[in-house]
């Protein structure tokens, strides 16, 4: 299942299964990149954020260096808030593809529907007005120098979805979502799907929830059942609705095992569908109060 690969809609394959960096210290990441791509990942999820992109650029430059090929390795970055002004936007690129020391992404992402006044590093602060649209034409303009060669977005709901869709050139090939058992946000990856756009999941492992899903009875239950860890049923249970998963480790084994995942039946797929449990980890649109429909997020 891990070779398993969605198609965007630029045509190109993106492989369900990433590697995370969010938190990854920077020492670490460099570790767990190097890990990751010799266990088999062909897919690292990254941000300007996370304060770690130079880092990961080492560890991937070093696994070229002993013969994996950039062209076999999809990296995903994102647009922080604070380059969401139509002159900033190339500049949030160039620097992620800098400290990546790569010519191009495969994936770029306007990271949050939102913007932050330039400088501003800590998530919320400092909030300004710019029209999203204005910031996705120059994503478009990146899109066709082939520097992002697939643009989408993260962390938009139906509503703003539609607007996008609507008036963009260019559709988004993905959203990035919080998605796993306790948010499985059904409608919107319906809703995704129906237009042609991929979805990954972020906090696949429910890293930020709680209650959280890897304790879960319904969950062990099924991972001792089929000899697999939790961690691997949350997200086997996401690959096979086709949503990408991007688990985040620094542990060397939990890399390893993150990557092995199985098919899990009908009758398992329906127990943890069946689970009733809702826990947003990440709800800081909440408490900006930006979106008025943030539940549908
Ligand atoms: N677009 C967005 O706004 C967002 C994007 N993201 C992206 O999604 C990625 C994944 O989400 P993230 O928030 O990191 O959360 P995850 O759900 O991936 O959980 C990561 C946590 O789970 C632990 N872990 C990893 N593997 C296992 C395992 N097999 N068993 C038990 N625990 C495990 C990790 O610990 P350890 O490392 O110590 O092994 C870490 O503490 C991020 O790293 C980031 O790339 C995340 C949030 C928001
Ligand atoms: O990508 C991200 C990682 O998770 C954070 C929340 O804990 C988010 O704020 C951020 O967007």
């Amino acid at each position: 299942m891990n070779e398993r690969t969605v198609t965007l809609n630029t045509g190109a394959k993106m492989p369900i299964i990433g590697l995370g960096t969010f938190l990854s210290e920077p020492q670490k990441v460099y570790e767990a990149v190097k890990k990751a791509l010799k266990v088999g990942y062909k897919h690292i999820d990254c941000a300007y954020y996370y304060k770690n992109e130079k880092e990961v650029g080492k560890g991937l430059q070093e696994c070229f260096k002993e013969g994996i090929k950039r062209e076999d390795i999809f990296i995903t970055s994102k647009l922080w808030n604070a380059f969401h002004r139509s002159e900033l936007v190339a500049k949030g690129l160039e620097k992620t593809l800098e400290d990546l020391q790569l010519d191009y992404v495969d994936l770029y992402l306007i990271h949050w529907p939102f913007s932050q006044k330039p400088g501003s590093e800590k998530f919320g602060e400092n909030l300004e007005e710019v029209p999203i649209l204005d910031t996705w034409k120059e994503m478009e303009k990146l899109y066709k120098s082939g520097k992002a060669k697939a643009i989408g977005v993260s962390n938009f709901n139906i509503n703003l979805l539609k607007d996008f869709i609507e008036k963009a050139e260019i559709k988004p090939a993905v959203n990035q979502v919080e998605l796993h058992p306790y948010l499985p946000q059904q409608k919107l990856v319906d809703f995704c799907h129906a237009n042609n756009i991929q979805v990954t999941a972020y906090c696949p492992l429910g890293r930020a929830s709680n209650p959280k899903d890897l304790d879960d009875p319904i969950i062990n239950e099924i991972a001792k059942k089929n000899n697999m860890t939790p961690a691997q049923v949350a997200l086997s249970w996401n690959v096979q609705r086709n949503v990408i998963v991007i688990p985040k480790s620094v542990t060397p084994s939990r890399i390893e095992e993150n990557f092995q995942i199985k098919e899990l039946n009908k009758e398992d797929i329906d127990k943890i569908n069946s689970i009733t449990i809702r826990s947003r980890g990440v709800d800081h649109l909440k408490h900006l109060n930006l979106f008025p429909d943030y539940a549908d997020l």
